[in-house]
């Protein structure tokens, strides 16, 4: 191997090495998003219980917005992206409320052909 190609394998092999170190920060950083959200779920199906048993609706239209203008602002602090901020956010809020909507089918609160039109989408 000449000087030339075995600095080439030096360098890759540097690059390699340091590609597997970010790596595994970044497998940390999922770990903790994957309990984060496990925890919120946990909280959210407690608030899915609480509106069954009281007849509160599924969703909270000016609590998700209120959220939304909150995420965007830590969004534009954190150097983030707000409109992926709010994708993001809409994305967990969706699956909340079908859960919701579930816990009050289950509990006899809502009939669930009074939430959903003809192509199976909730209608809150
Ligand atoms: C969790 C709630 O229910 C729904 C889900 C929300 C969420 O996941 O943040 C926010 C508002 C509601 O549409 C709530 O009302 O707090």
């Amino acid at each position: 191997m000449d000087a030339q190609t075995q600095a080439e394998h030096d360098s890759q092999a540097a690059a390699l090495a340091e590609l597997e170190s970010i790596r595994q920060s970044i497998d940390n950083i999922d770990a903790a998003l994957i309990h984060l959200l496990a925890e919120r779920f946990k909280f959210t199906q407690s608030v899915g219980r609480l509106k069954a048993t009281h007849g509160l609706p599924p969703a909270d239209l000016d609590r998700e917005a209120r959220q939304i203008r909150r995420l965007r602002g830590l969004a534009e602090e954190a150097h983030l992206d707000p409109a992926f901020a709010e994708k993001f956010l809409n994305f967990i809020v969706a699956e909340v409320i079908h859960h919701h909507v579930k816990i009050a089918a289950d509990t006899g609160v809502i009939d669930v052909v009074d939430v959903v039109d003809g192509e199976g989408d909730l209608q809150l």
